[in-house]
């Protein structure tokens, strides 16, 4: 048998070497399935849920801090009509020239109702575009524009809270507009929060969620005007803030900060010691991301078939970043991590928050990035994906890394599509629809290539005697892409890859 391997290994040479010609010369890895599979035993692992024991729920309790948050964040359980106001610069070439260039007003507006249609209970009652020469430091707004929004509140009753769609604003410009408006005001960052609440089910994802709350509720704390510190303790602005003392609220916040970080530090260990487990360890590791609700759960469900992922039709739907094991058509197992979406115009606080679960996809050795091309801002958003990407220390290898999927082919018309293809380079980019399956397929077979030379796993041929010791190990240890008996039946030749790990076990247990 010895010489039989042997004989293979001098054969087919240096096995990297035979694998790369193999692998560029090949249109498809996807080969007929295997003759034998089902005696093809793999490692199976199905639960990779985390059993970190640590309590939550008691780190989180904090009746103070509850009390003081809810009046700032607002939170509310009936919900509110409301009124979506996308504030622009006017006559300013931001829009063109700045960090929006691919965006429109009108684009961010859509997006800003989508925020609040994604809140159960919430409705948009009313929304309108608000151009303004400059943003006004204690108002947001100018005199005209306050004065119009008034109009609007006194027309119709119903609205019972203003979204402006900003990343942040002032807690001197919330107050003061309270004061006129007398309604609630919310900005991005708070309905994001609000959103987080409502969809964060783990307590990973509460935790960090947690965190995210609280750089919003120090700048309130910090630009907090001294002149409303009675008003507001008396609870005569909207919400107010509560009895508590300025340097008390402050103190508040930093016990609450030390005891989630410490909190968040456990989570990262443990999470860390997953990844290095050998159970998760010898995966591939797959990481799907990109801008929210462009279809990064739905790609998982149709790359795994898992019945238990449910895509939804919500910005924020997933929070936890969680694995999900999958079939590549050559066998080999790997694990997709689904993550949290990320949005423009919040500040990076916010999904910085999340990083202790994303450090399993940053640590991974293949990133989809999947952009929503049905969308008409879709360059804008996947812009901002990669630049929260390179915030988020997925460093120099980012580019390498990257796959690119553009879903949502069935939302375009045939004639835009073909526009869109020939303007994005295609050699890195598949168009696919998650929902039809369109494309799905090429797709598959470059990311299997991609996964594959990315693990440093190469594709080789191994001939060995039917029904041995060595047939024996590869059926248990490899991804078998196929096999051939041979004429006499006495060997059988199979195709598998493997790892240069691997390899020198092969060789170590049966080449010498
Ligand atoms: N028409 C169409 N709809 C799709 C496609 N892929 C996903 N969707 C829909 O888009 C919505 C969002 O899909 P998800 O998979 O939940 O998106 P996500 O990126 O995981 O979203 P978040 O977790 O909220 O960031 C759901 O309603 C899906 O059914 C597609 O190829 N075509
Ligand atoms: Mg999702």
């Amino acid at each position: 048998m010895i010489k039989t391997s042997l004989h293979l290994l001098r054969r087919f040479g240096a096995f990297h070497s035979y694998t790369n010609r193999h692998l560029n010369s090949c249109g498809s890895l996807i080969l007929p399935r295997i003759r034998n599979k089902a005696s093809v035993n793999f490692q199976t692992v199905r639960d990779f849920c985390s059993d970190w024991d640590l309590d939550v729920e008691s780190v989180l309790k904090d009746n103070s801090y509850e009390e003081f948050s809810e009046r700032i964040f607002r939170l509310s359980q009936h919900g509110h009509n409301v009124l979506v106001i996308q504030p622009f610069i006017k006559h300013q070439s931001s829009w063109e020239e700045g960090k929006l260039k691919n965006t429109t007003p009108e684009l961010q507006l859509e997006e800003a109702e989508a925020l609040i249609d994604t809140l159960s209970q919430w409705k948009v009652s009313d929304s309108m575009l608000l151009g303004v020469p400059s943003f006004n430091r204690t108002y947001f707004f100018g005199s005209g524009q306050v004065a119009r929004i008034k109009e609007i509140l006194n027309k119709k009753k119903s609205i019972s809270a203003i979204f402006v769609s900003t990343n942040i604003l002032r807690a001197r410009q919330i107050i003061n507009l309270e004061l006129e408006l007398n309604v609630p005001v919310f900005d991005r960052y708070t309905i994001v929060i609000q959103i987080f609440r409502q969809h964060a089910n783990t307590k990973e994802a509460k935790l960090q969620v947690a965190m995210a709350e609280l750089p919003y509720l120090r700048q309130c704390v910090k630009g907090f005007p001294l002149g409303l510190s009675d008003r507001l303790a008396s609870g005569s602005v909207i919400g107010g803030l509560g009895r508590v003392l300025p340097q008390k609220r402050k103190d508040l916040l930093k016990d609450r900060e030390q005891k989630l970080k410490k909190a968040i530090a456990s989570l990262r260990k443990h999470r860390e010691r997953l990844r290095s487990s050998p159970k998760i360890g010898s995966y591939p590791i797959v990481a799907v991301m990109g801008y929210t609700n462009a279809g990064k759960t739905s790609l998982i469900k149709a790359l795994t078939g898992k019945d238990s992922l449910k895509p939804r039709n919500q910005l924020f739907a997933t929070l936890d970043v969680t694995k999900h094991e999958g079939l590549l058509p050559c066998n080999l197992r790997v694990l997709y991590v689904d993550t949290v979406g990320f949005i423009t115009n919040i500040p990076t606080d916010l999904i910085e928050s999340f990083t202790a679960t994303l450090e399993d996809a940053i640590h991974s050795d293949v990133l989809i990035h999947i952009w929503d091309v049905s969308n008409p801002d879709f360059l804008q958003q996947q812009q901002h994906v990669m630049d929260t990407l390179k915030r988020l220390e997925f460093g120099g290898n980012l580019e390498k890394k990257v796959f690119v999927v553009a879903n949502k082919i069935d939302r375009i018309a045939k004639d835009k599509l073909l526009e869109l293809k020939m303007q994005i380079p295609q050699n890195n980019t598949f168009f696919v629809s998650t929902k039809t399956g369109e494309g799905m397929g090429e797709m598959l077979d470059n990311l299997q290539k991609k996964i594959i030379v990315a693990t440093g796993r190469t594709r080789l041929k191994i001939r060995v005697k039917t029904g041995g010791s060595e047939e024996e190990w590869i059926r248990k240890e490899l991804p078998v892409v196929g096999m051939e008996l041979e004429n006499d039946s006495e060997h059988t030749v199979f195709s598998v890859i493997v790892t240069k790990a691997q390899m020198d076990i092969f060789k170590h247990k049966f080449l010498n």
